[in-house]
């Protein structure tokens, strides 16, 4: 399989260059020729792991299937739970929890097992990942690349836009090779600057001179993208081996949006062969998504809000420029479209293109989130983060009339201040907290969250959205 730039037709290259260049040199994503087709049926029985190692062969066949089989019971070996995917039902909701890994987010799935491809992509380079987190990629990427050989890895994240717990697990992040910043902006100022360095020929002459090449641990990275197509097609058999669909059947699909990875992740695997009715894109005060998805107009020109589900506090998804790529098929409309979001901060495509891709939005209030939080643990005994009560909140707006699948993307103790707000329960600090959050739900706090509170805090500093440029400098030589 080779990948193209969505920019750029003409810009081909493998798999592996494709993942360790993360965007392409020309501004766009890398997307694969084509989206391989497969039959569910044969798959049936497969366990996360083998099922990972399929998919991911079929998309990067430049590694073996052996070494991604691997790789992928590395991955996946150390995430708690029977399975690496855990489900609750809500009457005709089936939540499937992505938590269950070493950081407790959706992440973990992706940022487990691109350290294993990176550094078979890299065959000896030296390659510096830079990463842009509103709170959940970073520490998933901090803990997939701690200690790599070859490797380093920069987070910045929103000096005053993420949870205690999310910041204290990157604060608190162990490793040789690892440097955490606090910018004084917003998630979006981060992941521009980060694009901006990697089209900066002086930074990139400066960094190649000193051998070090640069890469993305952030979903602009198809490297990133494809491990998460698996959880889908893995939910979709969990469901018919379940009983709760029959095989064939569609579904709907309803994810917390940030990025737009996630949900992308999802319409590849229904071009892979799986059955899906709508795709619900839940989005929180931040709403560019759902005014994008109801009127064809995207245009981040508006207020930035900090919400309690901060992990989607973004205006500029990046992921949106593949979906144009899925939907609009032309590399070159494609580029005119996201050349007017950088001149302009809008464009515009036809209704009737989002409603043929099956794509439906729909927005919360941090209130809705809360009040969702309640109910389901009122009537269900279930405990959702505030971006799974907003997903949830988006599935009950749309009603369907398909089963459908609300993507749990965090623990919901990453955010205790809010789920306790939510359910009544107050505490005396953070470990506190936690303490009190489980006594009265009955639910265990994942141990990785706990321990965060007994580790040194390592990086406090925070800095300028200018001076990422001067940061990620570190150790060139002139
Ligand atoms: N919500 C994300 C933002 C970055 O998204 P990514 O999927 O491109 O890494 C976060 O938690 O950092």
């Amino acid at each position: 399989m080779q990948f193209f730039s969505t920019r750029d037709k003409t810009r081909v290259v493998t798999a592996k260059e494709a993942i360790f260049r993360g965007p392409a040199d020309d501004g766009g994503l890398f997307v694969a020729d084509r989206i391989p087709k497969i039959d569910l049926n044969q798959y049936m029985d497969y366990s996360y792991e083998a099922l990972a190692a399929e998919v991911l062969h079929l998309f990067f066949d430049d590694f073996s299937k052996n070494d991604l089989l691997d790789w992928a019971r590395k991955a996946y070996g150390s995430f708690s739970g029977e399975e690496p995917v855990g489900y609750f039902d809500l009457d005709t909701i089936t939540v499937a929890e992505l938590f269950h890994g070493p950081t407790a987010a959706f992440k973990d799935f992706a940022l487990q097992m691109l350290p294993y491809l990176m550094a078979a992509s890299a065959e000896g380079r030296k390659v510096r990942i830079l990463t842009a987190t509103s709170g959940d990629t970073g520490k998933a990427a901090l803990a997939g690349f701690q200690d790599v050989e070859n490797t380093d890895i920069f987070v910045f994240y929103p000096a005053h836009g993420v949870s205690t717990m999310q910041r204290r697990q990157m604060s608190t992040q162990r490793g040789s090779n690892v440097y955490v910043y606090g910018i004084e902006g917003n998630f979006d100022d981060a992941q521009r600057t980060v694009k901006e360095i990697f089209r900066d020929d002086d930074l990139r002459e400066a960094s190649r001179r000193s051998g070090i090449e640069f890469s993305s641990a952030n979903s602009i990275n198809i490297g990133r993208l494809v491990p998460q197509v698996v959880y889908y097609l893995y939910s979709y058999l969990a469901l018919v081996r379940r009983n709760t669909i029959a095989m064939g059947d569609a579904i709907d699909i309803c994810v917390p949006t940030g990025n737009f990875g996630n949900i992308l992740a999802a319409m590849y695997a229904k071009e892979m062969g799986m059955p899906v009715g709508r795709f619900i894109c839940a989005s929180n005060k931040n709403h560019v998504l759902t005014d994008f998805i109801t009127t064809g107009v995207y245009d981040k020109n508006r207020d930035f809000y900090k919400t309690t589900s901060p992990s989607m506090d973004i205006l500029v998804a990046s992921n949106i420029e593949r979906y144009l790529h899925l939907v609009l098929k032309k590399d070159y409309k494609v580029r005119e479209k996201m050349e007017s979001l950088n001149a302009t901060g809008r464009f515009e495509i036809p209704m009737d293109v989002i409603n043929r891709s099956k794509l439906v939005g729909y927005w919360s209030t941090d209130a809705e989130g809360e009040a969702r939080i309640r109910e389901v643990f009122d009537r269900f005994g279930y405990v959702m983060d505030p971006h799974t009560a907003v997903a949830y909140d988006g599935a009950k707006k749309h009603g369907s009339a398909n089963h459908v699948l609300v993507m749990a993307t965090a623990s919901p103790y990453k955010f205790p201040d809010t789920v306790a707000d939510a359910l009544g329960i107050e505490g005396e600090g953070d470990v506190d907290l936690l303490k009190k959050i489980e006594d009265a739900t009955g639910v265990s706090c994942p141990r990785p969250l706990r321990s965060v509170f007994d580790l040194p805090e390592r990086f406090n500093k925070s800095i300028t959205v200018e001076e990422m440029k001067e940061v990620v400098k570190e150790g060139f030589h002139d």
